[in-house]
């Protein structure tokens, strides 16, 4: 009998052991072969990350879902300041909502949300606790991304232009919920976000147990749902690496399909390059048998332009050679 080919998803361990391994260490540099073959076979992978552990993944799952919960109306009217917080709600996407929690490290906004849950204050330890798990898992999911863009360019041979990148390189996250279909009357399987690639450098998330997320698999031009084991963290490439990569790496196209009767809820951090940033191709990437792929460009003016007229394409078209 035929056998059908079970595809895992490609996963790597970060335990404190591995992180405490010298550049040149054997063990380091298997790490980077799994990592760089991820990278290029499909564009994700998950990751155990030992500085983060499932409870506090859970912990601010749970928080976030509290501050989903507040009147719709406060979410509209209070949850959108440009630079800082930016609440997407009641759009074509019926189940989708998200809040994308912008600014420099991002404490303030978050004191901000806790301020729309619980206005009295300190609402028997929820607004201090809210607030501490928060900012604890935003500043250790900094580190893990930065962990991740370092072992990525030394596994493409720019590690000598790791450092000066994530100088530029800033970080947003989001929360996102997606409510369960049969709550809308539906029983089928419906669209909960719309395919498409992020834009920006790598983004990392888990989820709440409920799955969802699908990845395409290119070579087979299939949708394969791709659930985030509790206490794992999922790798998604964006479009910044295949510049980084001079198209050795692809930005991966994703979206979330819903069924069930279960809420969906996932957090992520989302690397991306600051305001005015120039993306070039490495010159280590490119020779006379791989010329580059993409002139130099203003990373903010491409993020402009795919706004305006969103496509999956855009990358080669604004910057393609
Ligand atoms: O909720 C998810 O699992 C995916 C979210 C996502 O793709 C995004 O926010 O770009
Ligand atoms: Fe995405």
């Amino acid at each position: 009998m035929e056998q059908v080919e079970v595809q895992e998803t490609p996963s790597i361990v970060l335990s404190k052991e591995v992180l405490a391994l010298g550049q040149e260490s054997e063990g380091w540099k298997a790490l980077r072969s799994k990592v760089r073959e991820a990278c290029e076979t499909r564009g994700y992978f998950l990751v155990e990350y030992s500085e983060i552990t499932s409870q506090h993944q859970e912990e601010v799952l749970r928080g976030m879902k509290a501050i989903f919960d507040v009147p719709q109306e406060t979410k509209t009217k209070h949850m959108n300041k440009p630079g800082h917080l930016v609440y997407i709600g009641q759009t074509q996407l019926p189940l989708y909502e998200s809040i994308g929690i912008f600014g420099e490290d991002h404490v303030e906004e978050t004191q901000a949300l806790a301020d729309l849950k619980w206005p009295e204050g300190n609402n028997e330890g929820n607004n201090v606790n809210f607030c501490e798990v928060v900012n604890s898992m935003n500043s250790k999911l900094k580190d893990l991304n930065f962990v991740l863009m370092r072992l990525i360019f030394e596994a493409f041979g720019i590690g000598k232009h790791y450092e000066f990148e994530a100088e530029k390189t800033t970080d947003s996250l989001r929360a996102t919920k997606y409510r369960a279909p049969t709550e809308n009357g539906n029983q089928n399987e419906t669209l909960g976000l719309t395919a498409h690639v992020d834009k920006n450098t790598l983004s990392t998330l888990c989820e709440n147990g409920v799955p969802g997320l699908e990845v395409l698999h290119d070579d087979e031009g299939q949708w394969r749902p791709l659930p985030i084991p509790k206490g794992s963290w999922l790798v998604l490439l964006g479009n910044v690496f295949e510049v980084w990569t001079n198209g050795l790496l692809h930005g991966v196209r994703h979206r979330v399909m819903m069924s069930g009767d279960k809420e969906r809820y996932s957090y992520g951090c989302f690397s991306t390059p600051r305001e005015g940033v120039t993306m070039e191709v490495p010159p280590e990437l490119v020779d006379n048998d791989h010329p580059a792929l993409y002139r130099p460009f203003i990373y903010s003016d491409f993020l402009a332009i795919h706004g305006r007229s969103p496509s999956f394409d855009i990358l080669k078209t604004y910057a393609g050679i």
